[in-house]
């Protein structure tokens, strides 16, 4: 049986016949490569935050929970498979939603939806992608995949996307709540750099009939009118957990909501419905000084107590940080700015590439803990 962690020989080997990995293999060294490719707004944009509290604590948040490894346990044959909404999935990993990626290469959505594809991982599009979500779609064929929806003022948009969403195949929306605003961001501000407003990442908006009919130019010819509609569309910031209706109402997809970090909005979010918890800090790019995500987790997962599926994201970079998400409540994790370096230093392959290594450093680590099963990792993986 072939099992993810095989990738591992295969860099060995080639390395072996003296051709060294084409991405660094540290984390840290591919992020540097990315920087040294990109220009210094791209970078900062994606590597940044609302400062650096927040997006420091999620990475050494982690580092206080332990694993506890047990040996000559039977891990011959291992299965890092999970079931979320009715489709068994052969990892618990997903693309996190990243917006605007044309400003990291022109391909941007449609190489890493490729690389998602090949390795069947579900991307989640954001809704502010430079390629439309049908466009999307056609290069992904029956592979999962999902919509991260950025709720607009208008229920006439927010219907529309949903349901283009749903027809074009997408089996999940996943509402992002932590961005009713941008938050201040020194690095961007300093660099004047906000992509959307030269017209980047609006390809859903641009191709929506409602959007459209709003404007009195078409954005082929002037983009302007099509940024001012989107500005004032792309979130509302008097929305309420009782608006959730509506949604529920113009789509029969799973809604997942995301950038829960406290247990009574997830108490909240499942009175009010929803289907699925993203835990979330937005990668420290929205509250700086807020919780580190993986500190959220457990008292998110205690309060949903297993009634939808509780993923999580902020943070994830290796095999044991996937590991103790799981143990602290997660059923999924998403992978976020790694795949983005990536995707800047090599297109759809370096994604891959990313996504493979990733999964390979969960199997190796899950059957070093003494797992054999992704599914029954929990709370005893961790020294108490
Ligand atoms: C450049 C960038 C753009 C992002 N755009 C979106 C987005 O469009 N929608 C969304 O829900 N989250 C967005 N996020 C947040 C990610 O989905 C995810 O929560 C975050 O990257 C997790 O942190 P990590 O990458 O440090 O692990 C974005 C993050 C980055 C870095
Ligand atoms: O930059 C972000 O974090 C983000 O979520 C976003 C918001 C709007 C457009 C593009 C990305």
């Amino acid at each position: 049986m072939a099992h993810y962690g095989d990738h591992q020989l295969q860099i060995y080997q080639a390395g072996l016949k003296g051709a060294r990995p084409r991405l660094p293999m540290r984390m840290e060294d591919l992020e540097d490569a990315a920087h040294a490719v990109l220009s210094r707004e791209s970078y900062w944009y994606v590597a940044g935050g609302a400062g650096e509290i927040t997006m420091d604590a999620n990475r050494t948040a982690f580092d206080k929970y332990r694993i506890h490894p047990r040996m000559l346990t039977d891990v011959s044959e291992r299965d890092l498979s999970v079931t979320l909404f009715d489709r068994i999935l052969p990892s618990p990993l997903l693309l996190a939603p990243i917006g605007v990626q044309s400003i990291i290469r022109p391909e941007a959505e449609l190489a890493v939806a490729r690389a998602a594809a090949a390795t069947n991982v579900p991307m989640i599009l954001s809704t502010v992608s430079a390629h439309s979500m049908e466009r999307v779609a056609e290069t992904m064929g029956d592979a999962p995949r999902w919509f991260q929806l950025y709720w607009p003022r208008s229920p006439e948009l927010a219907a529309s996307f949903v349901q283009r969403a749903e027809q074009a195949g997408y089996e999940a929306v996943v509402v992002t709540l932590d961005t009713k605003m941008m938050a201040w961001r020194a690095r961007d501000l300093q660099n004047a750099f906000l992509p959307f407003l030269n017209g980047q990442g609006l390809a859903n908006y641009t191709s929506d009939p409602w959007f459209r009919d709003g404007l009195e130019r078409p954005p082929e010819e002037d983009m302007w009118p099509a940024v001012r509609r989107w500005a004032g569309e792309f979130a509302d910031p008097s929305k309420t957990w009782k608006d959730l209706a509506t949604l529920r109402e113009a789509t029969k997809l799973p809604i997942l909501v995301k950038g829960i970090v406290h247990p009574d909005d997830a108490r909240l979010a499942l009175e009010h419905g929803v289907d699925g918890i993203v835990v979330s800090n937005h990668g420290g790019r929205q509250v700086d000084g807020s919780i580190a995500a993986i500190d959220a987790l457990p008292g998110v997962a205690t309060m949903v107590n297993g009634r939808v599926p509780v993923l999580f994201d902020s943070g994830i970079r290796t095999g044991s940080d996937v590991l103790k998400a799981k143990a602290l409540g997660a059923d999924a994790v998403l992978l976020g700015r790694p795949y983005i370096w990536g995707l800047a230093l090599d297109g759809e392959d370096g994604v891959r590439e990313v996504i493979k290594r990733v999964l390979a450093d969960v199997d190796l680590t899950m059957a070093l803990a003494g797992k054999a099963q992704f599914a029954e990792v929990d709370g005893s993986l961790l020294v108490d």
